[in-house]
């Protein structure tokens, strides 16, 4: 069997009504751009991970928008849900043909396993004792296969630390948790719009640019880069190995209102 092909796409900020402006860009048209990009220059994918705040402002118009635009695709699609999202909604509208919220899949001989971080209201993340259960359930279950876990909110400092107040509360019991287990073999996230890699022990950890705006590396507070939108892609050996690598749109964001101190 040759390597698992999977895309992940992250922080699309999708909004309630299309053609709707945030920080000055249409961030469906760069979802639908990056996707295509995606596809087109490293498609097929055997699975792509949605890794959260899929909309700004949770309703259904936005969600039925993104499951036409990743159903224009043959592709099987897994979605969990950000600090924005409506999980609920999520399960409901992200739900048809190839496209769902299940929370575990065994892939090949991986098992991917889709972690939920958000607090309702919060833009912090935390991994509530259920989720903790859950996962070292699953991973018990399944020793043997290699796994990919991905989750929205990061569980090491980015070094920005206005967004590592966001991370992941429970950080160090999730990460002592995972440790325990040699099959685990990384970590993928979003939240922090920017590209990361680090290692824990024998698990990589990383990050992937947002489909639409990025967030400057290294910053004490809140500020937007004009770096263009990315997506990573990995590729899964049999032998349990595992690839990625971000590429990102061949695009100026002109339109992105870099002078926002907020949203
Ligand atoms: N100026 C700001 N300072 C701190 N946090 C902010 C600021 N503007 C927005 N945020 C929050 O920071 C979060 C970054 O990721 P999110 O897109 O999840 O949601 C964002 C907001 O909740």
């Amino acid at each position: 069997m040759a390597a698992l092909k999977v895309l992940q796409l992250t922080d699309l900020h999708i909004a309630p009504r299309a053609g709707e402006l945030m920080l000055g860009i249409d961030t469906e048209a760069y979802f639908r751009q990056t996707l295509k990009h995606a596809v087109d220059q490293h498609g097929p994918f055997d699975l792509a991970l949605l890794t959260g705040d899929l909309a700004q402002d949770p309703c259904v118009d936005s969600y039925q928008r993104i499951s036409r635009h990743l159903s224009a695709f043959d592709m099987r699609c897994l979605c969990l849900p950000g600090n924005h999202d409506d999980f609920d909604l999520m399960r409901i509208y992200l739900n048809s043909g190839k496209l769902g919220c299940d929370k575990r899949l065994v892939l090949g001989n991986w098992l991917i396993v889709m972690l939920n971080s958000q607090i309702i209201g919060s833009p912090v993340g935390m991994l509530a004792e259920a989720e903790l259960e859950f996962l070292e359930g699953t991973l018990r279950a399944h020793k043997r296969l290699p796994t990919l876990l991905a989750v929205h909110h990061h569980c090491v400092e980015s070094g920005s630390p206005w967004m590592d107040a966001m991370r992941i509360r429970n950080s160090a019991a999730f990460l002592a948790l995972i440790k325990q287990h040699p099959q685990v073999k990384a970590v993928t996230c979003g939240h922090v719009h920017q590209a990361f890699a680090k290692r824990e022990a024998h698990i990589e950890l990383f990050a992937t640019p947002s489909s639409c705006f990025q967030f400057t590396p290294q910053s004490d507070d809140f500020s937007l880069d004009d770096t263009p939108p990315g997506y990573r892609v990995f590729r899964l050996g049999e032998d349990g190995c595992l690839q990625s690598e971000v590429f990102r749109l061949p695009i100026r964001m002109d339109d992105l209102d870099r002078n926002a101190h907020e949203y």
